[in-house]
Formats: structure tokens, sequence, C-alpha cells
């Protein structure tokens, strides 16, 4: 099976060698240099975890997480923002039948992240369509048994990874029969897109909730690529966008495009979205990113880490590419790997680098106890230390670039300034370890929260140093 894996990631990243040496000789994209924002017009930099995988498998379909998760997260790490798993099994139990229950836990949960400063936002979250693909839902989250529609056709049970469910013949129908590729339920998208209504008017005026995601990874089915993604996906977006605006003018709404391909770094054929709001779009993209080497069993290390750094080049420009013809912010929605691995602290360092420097906000997958994430047999690992990075939480202006120079000790935030509001910057006590300085404009520390809240001009350029106090 390993060899499989080898053979299909040979293919695709010769696809992407041959597609990265023509890149290579075209002027690199420049940064959207678009963010999402708050409610001041401030830019937001979004920093913080997947929560949480369990949500998958739980009957209620709530993550398992504690208020001192949350608690214990900020203290470590200082996170401003959750990709927070929703089920739309839960959500709508039966057909038209809203699970305000469901809601008001997800809103009990919500209000721990909002205590502590935190954006929120729901993740409508799906993997291989629903538990319902095999008898014994061994595999499979997020849809709900009413609308899997598998026609009889066969789920081999015990495939020898997760992801080849996806080509079972009964996964795929399940998909066909969604985006309506069958001609058999037309009715299944719009019953999705009402869903996100009925979560949206619910949580339309929680100050904590950003925003949207409107599907985890989608999967066409038998319809694949850019035929699917300008085709049943835009639909579905577009049905979805016009629901939750009809309740919810203001929250942002992300759009993901097909996993396969793009989270190694293939392009994206998403088109441009409309935001019906009445005002500037809330339409941001939300890839994800998981580097074909790593997830064909390599470490980054040594050869290795050349390839995965190429790969890594072809993702930015592709992402940059799609994200300038959405005209949207860029939210990597899922980066992540077990953090045991050789090289795994350096990766997450150059992605958080990577985003960091493209105006991307950022989501480790995930936020579960075990080797990939934060803490294990609820010890601290080595993501911990690696995720409480200094970082602008929100900028009085508009980034144009955000270095992190540890061998310096330096945090400079480059910024055209405007009338949005003070800048506050989140500082570790590892390298902070009493609080910073700012190069200019007039500084508060907030030694609790560990932020940096800087004043300063509210015009031109400004190159903001944040060093040591
Ligand atoms: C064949 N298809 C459609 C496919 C293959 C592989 C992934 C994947 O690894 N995804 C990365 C991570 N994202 C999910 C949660 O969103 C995790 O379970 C995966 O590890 C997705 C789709």
């Amino acid at each position: 099976m390993k060899r499989l894996r080898w053979v299909a990631g040979a293919v695709v990243l010769a696809v992407l060698a041959g597609g990265g040496v023509a890149a290579a000789t075209r002027d690199a994209p420049r940064p959207a240099g678009r963010y999402v924002t708050d409610d001041d017009g401030r830019a937001l930099i979004l920093h913080g975890f997947n929560t949480a995988s369990s949500a998958k498998s739980t009957p209620d379909g709530l993550p398992e997480l504690s208020e001192a998760d949350v608690e214990r997260e900020y203290r470590d790490m200082g996170t401003n923002f959750v990709r927070f798993l929703l089920q739309w099994r839960a959500v709508e139990p039966s057909p038209g039948t809203y699970d305000m229950k469901y809601l008001d836990k997800v809103a009990e949960r919500i209000a721990w992240y909002r205590t502590r400063g935190y954006h929120v936002m729901l993740d409508m979250h799906q993997d291989l369509w629903g538990n319902g693909i095999t008898p014994s839902k061994v595999a499979g989250n997020g849809a709900p048994q009413w609308a899997t529609f598998m026609d009889g056709l066969p789920v081999a049970a015990g495939q020898p990874m997760w992801e080849l469910y996806y080509l079972e013949p009964g996964v795929i129908r399940a998909f066909d029969n969604f985006w309506n590729t069958t001609g058999g339920h037309p009715d299944l998208m719009d019953r999705y897109a009402r869903a996100w209504k009925a979560v949206a008017d619910r949580f339309k005026d929680d100050p904590a909730v950003i925003g949207y995601d409107l599907m985890n990874e989608p999967w066409g089915g038998s319809v694949q690529g850019a035929a699917f993604e300008t085709g049943p996906l835009a639909a579905l977006y577009r049905k979805t966008i016009a629901e939750i605006r009809s309740v919810d003018p203001d929250s942002w709404i992300f759009l993901e495009p097909q996993a396969v391909g793009v989270n190694w770094g293939l392009p994206s054929a998403l088109p441009y979205f409309d935001d019906p709001r009445g005002g500037p779009a809330r339409i941001a993209f939300a890839p994800h990113l998981y580097p074909l080497p790593l997830d064909l069993g390599d470490d980054y290390t040594a050869g290795s880490r050349e390839w995965t750094d190429r790969t890594l080049g072809w993702w930015r420009e592709n992402i940059l590419r799609t994200a300038e013809r959405m005209k949207a912010p860029i939210l990597l929605g899922e980066f992540g790997l077990d953090m045991t691995r050789p090289g795994a602290a350096d990766l997450v360092e150059r992605i958080l680098d990577l985003t960091d420097e493209n105006a991307m906000g950022r989501a480790y997958w995930s936020r579960d106890p075990g080797s990939w994430g934060p803490y294990d047999k609820g010890r601290a690992g080595p993501l911990v230390g690696v995720y409480a990075r200094p970082y602008p939480r929100a900028v009085g202006g508009v980034p144009v670039r955000v270095v992190w120079d540890e061998k310096a000790v330096k945090l400079t935030i480059t910024f055209d300034a405007n009338e949005t509001g003070p800048t506050e910057v989140y500082l570790p006590a590892a390298t902070f370890p009493k609080g910073g300085e700012a190069s200019l404009g007039t500084a508060a520390w907030d030694a609790g929260k560990r932020i940096l809240t800087v004043t300063t001009k509210t015009s031109g350029r400004l190159d903001l140093v944040i060093t040591p106090a």
C-alpha cells in the first residue's frame, strides 16, 4: 500500500514540478494583502487550533473539551482563534428539524472562548460524507443518515487507509446524490444551505463568532477538479451564502477548495463569489496544507525537506493566485503532523513563517490530545513551544508583512496605518519574559494576558518593531 501512495505521489509531484518549473519563471504573485477584519475594521491575524476531531465521533457531535482546556491553551500559547467543528447530523437530526439544544451546547463552548478574547469560526465538518457509509459506523462523519443515499452500492469496510473509503462506489454515490450529479436528489443542497441558515441565525449576534466555514474538504464524487469546483461546489456555496446572508449580513464566510490535490499544492479553480451583504465583501478563502512528501510518510529532513519546501512554494503560488481571483483574504484552515517525527517542529515554524509573510490566518490540526497535538497524555509536547509565538492579534491598519526574527528576538509589523484602532501583539513568556517595547507610538502591557497594545498615528506606512522589555 505504501508503494501505491508513492506511485500516486510521484505522479502528483511530477505534475507539480512541471507547474513549479513553469511558475518559477514567472514573477511570484504578490501576497493578496487582504485580511479578515474585526468589527472596527482592524486586520486580524488568526492563530489557533482545530477543535476538535473528537466531535466527529461523539454521540452529541460536540468536541471533548473543557473550559480548563481553553484556559490552558491561552496560558501556554496565547492563541486567539478556533476552528470549531460542527456536525450536520447534530444540527439537523431529521429533515427540517434543527436541534437548538445542540446549538445551545455549542454556544456554551463558544462562551469559553469569548471570555478569553478568541474569534470562533464554525466548521461544518465532514470526512467521507457521514458515519452512515458503513453499517458499523467505523468511518465517516458529518452528514446525517437521512441525507445519505448510496443506492445500495458497496462500501468495503476495513480499508487500509481511511482516505481509500472516498473511492468506494457507495461513498462516491452518496456524494453524487448530494451534488445532484445523479439528478435524483435536487433537494439535498438546499437542505444543507438551510441548515447553515439555522446556525447563522443562532450565532449572528455572538461577538466571538467571526464566521462560518461552509464545508470541510469538499469531495466531488465522480465530478472532480475544475468541473466540480466551478460546478456543484460553487452552486452550493452560492446557495449557502444567500441563505446565511438572509439572516446574518456581517459574519465572514469561509470557502474551501476541493481537498484532493489542492492540499498538496495543485491549483484550485474556485471562482469569485459575490457577497450580497451590501458593504465590503466578507468572503474568505480557506485552503488546507498537507505537503505530499509528508503525506507519503517522509519526514521534514534531508532530501525530503527540499522536496517539501518546493511543494510549499507551489502551494503558496497557487493559493495566492486563487485568493487574488476570489478577491479574498486567506485562512489556512488546517495543517499539522505527528510532532514526534524528525523535523516536525521545523516544518511548523516554516508554515508559520509562510502564513505571516503572506497575510494568512492559520489553524493547526488539531487540538486533540496525542502526538499530533500540543498535549499528549496531559503533558505539553514540542508543539507548545513552537506555537507560543509572538504575533500581532489585531493591526490598526493593513499589514504589509509580519516577520518574527527569533535569533534577534524582534517582531516587525509593517502596515499601512488607518483609523481602525490600536495594534495588539501577543508576547510569550519564553522570549518576552518582562513584556515588550514598541519602536513607535505609545504602548501598554497587560501582563495577565501577555498582550502589548500599541497606539500609533493613523496614516502612512509604519514599521512597528517589538523587542523584549
Ligand atoms: C481522497 N480525499 C478526498 C482525501 C484524501 C486525503 C485527505 C486528507 O488527508 N485530509 C487532511 C486532514 N483533514 C482531515 C480533517 O479535515 C483529517 O482527517 C485529515 O488528516 C482529504 C481528502
